[in-house]
């Protein structure tokens, strides 16, 4: 493994159920995800994009194959010891704007941080921290209904990049806003994978995938496409703007 693989998928597979109505949801997918990288996965519906990302944050089992985070094979823990990693490792980020209504944008990012035993106020300090590097630490008191799309999108990679997490996996983190919203939100964590983060990004358009360093095919379950490929000029000058 490289030293710097924040996520490693050895030839996982993916079966749903058995004989001749098993659904081979994945075969044989092999990526490497390092610090500081964004890789976009794109496919048709159906190919098994949410698999994958389901596999990477360990809400999923492989049927063949490992799945390492941050050097762990998940498969070699106990449920309570594949919660902390899911707790103090990786973040989601989902479509659906996923944020706690009755709970502040602070109370919302702190909360992983609080599940995981650290202080309220040591936690609140952190949220209000990994708000302002998203841009919205002066939205910390307000609740999810008195934000846009936009701003909540924001607070959900907050949430998922708080205290010493640094893998984010985002099923369609654009697909409730609109386009300029949702470049903003992507240029938000483009910025934060050039400060060291990771991301998995699934996402259906092309402009949004310009954003990543990679981007990878997924056809019927298998990788088909991974051109490793350097962003463009313009996005790493758009990036550095961000901050
Ligand atoms: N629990 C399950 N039981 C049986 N089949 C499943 C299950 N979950 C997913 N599948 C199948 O696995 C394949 C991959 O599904 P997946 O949801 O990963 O695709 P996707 O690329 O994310 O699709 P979409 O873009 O529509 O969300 C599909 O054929 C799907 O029907």
């Amino acid at each position: 493994m490289t030293s710097d693989a924040v996520l490693e998928l050895r030839a996982v597979g993916r079966v749903h159920g058995d004989g001749p109505t098993a659904v081979h949801a994945l075969r044989d997918i092999s990526l490497t995800l390092r610090s500081g990288e964004l890789i976009a996965v794109m496919g048709p519906s159906g190919s098994g994009k949410s698999t994958l990302l389901h596999l990477a944050g360990g809400l999923d089992t492989p049927t063949d194959g490992a799945v390492l985070v941050e050097g762990t094979d998940l498969s070699t823990l106990s449920r309570a010891e594949l919660a902390a990693v899911r707790r103090r490792s990786l973040g989601y980020v989902f479509q659906d704007l996923n944020l706690i209504p009755a709970l502040t944008a602070a109370e919302n990012v702190a909360l992983p941080r609080e599940l995981d035993g650290v202080r309220a106020r040591a936690a609140r300090r952190e949220a209000q921290d990994a708000l302002t590097e998203v841009g919205v630490g002066e939205l910390a008191d307000r609740f999810p209904d008195e934000m846009s799309g936009g701003q909540q999108q924001r607070v959900a990679i907050a949430r998922a990049l708080i205290g010493p997490r640094r893998l984010v996996l985002a099923d369609e983190p654009t697909g409730a806003l609109d386009s300029q919203t949702g470049e903003d939100v992507l240029r938000v964590l483009r910025a934060r994978c050039d400060a060291g983060a990771s991301g998995l990004l699934v996402t259906h358009e092309a402009r949004h995938a310009a954003w990543a360093d990679r981007v990878v095919f997924l056809r019927d379950g298998a990788l088909v496409d991974d051109t490793g490929a350097a962003p463009p000029p313009e996005v790493l000058l758009t990036a550095d703007g961000v901050g």
